[in-house]
């Protein structure tokens, strides 16, 4: 029975503003794609790894993770995150028949630790459906209407902040992705179906890398991770 990853990578990275696929963006000389790859490959819980890559990117995606000596599966991705999710897995499904348990990560959450990783796993082997990675809010919270007027301050005791990747048992994600429907991260998916997602600590370096303020962040979380 094998876990497998699957990496959506096919955004546009409009918000990050580089003029090319943020997968491609380099850290400290090296794709933030590569990084994401290798951080799943190293936890070491991770058989194998399907990237869904922007469309007309599939081939140098292939290059660029054959060069870091990354075996990874590339596909071409979708219009949208769901799209992309729903492209890898149906090939992961297709080239990976004994597929049991599967994770969703951004490759722009390229820092994400081992622990996290192998958490997420851990839990879906031991028979949760679907686990994601959470933190509490540091932040206090408003409900806005259209205009910005406040309409009422959540409990944040109540909130948490979603990282990847995400995990579930394989049947359980096809069955969400089943319903054509869209949400922001998978287990949205999972929810709709009225099935329970159960939550792990995630960490601050799992952060998503959206916009030149993230970029510079984690610059230093990968300076931190290599010591230096
Ligand atoms: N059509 C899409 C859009 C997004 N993603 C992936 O989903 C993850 C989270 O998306 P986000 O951070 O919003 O990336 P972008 O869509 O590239 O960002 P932007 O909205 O700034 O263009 C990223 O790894 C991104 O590559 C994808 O695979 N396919
Ligand atoms: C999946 C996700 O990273 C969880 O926080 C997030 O929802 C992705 O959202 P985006 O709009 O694609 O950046």
């Amino acid at each position: 029975m094998s876990t497998v990853a699957l990496v959506p990578a096919a955004g546009r990275g409009e918000r990050l503003g580089f003029g090319m696929p943020k997968a491609f963006v380099p850290v400290r000389g090296t794709a933030l794609l590569a990084h994401a790859v290798r951080g799943l490959l190293d936890a070491g819980c991770v058989r194998h790894v399907v990237v869904a890559a922007p469309p007309a990117e599939v081939a140098a995606t292939r290059l660029l993770l054959e060069a870091a000596g990354l075996p990874a599966l590339v596909v071409a991705g979708g219009a949208d995150r769901t799209a992309s999710v729903g492209l890898a897995l149906r090939h992961a499904l297709q080239v990976i028949p004994d597929t049991r348990v599967v994770l969703v990560h951004d490759a722009a959450r390229a820092f994400t630790p081992a622990s996290v990783i192998q958490a997420v796993v851990t839990a879906v082997e031991a028979g949760a459906r679907a686990v994601i990675p959470v933190l509490p809010m540091a932040d206090t919270v408003k409900q806005v209407d259209a205009a910005g007027a406040v309409l009422a301050t959540p409990d944040r005791a109540c909130l948490r902040v979603v990282q990847t990747p995400q995990g579930f048992d394989a049947a359980t994600l096809v069955a969400a992705y089943a319903l054509a429907d869209s949400a922001t991260d998978d287990a949205g998916l999972v929810e709709k179906l009225g099935i329970a997602v159960t939550t792990v600590p995630g960490h601050p370096y799992a952060m998503k890398v959206t916009t030149p303020f993230d970029l510079a962040i984690a610059e230093a979380v990968l300076a931190a991770q290599e010591g230096q």
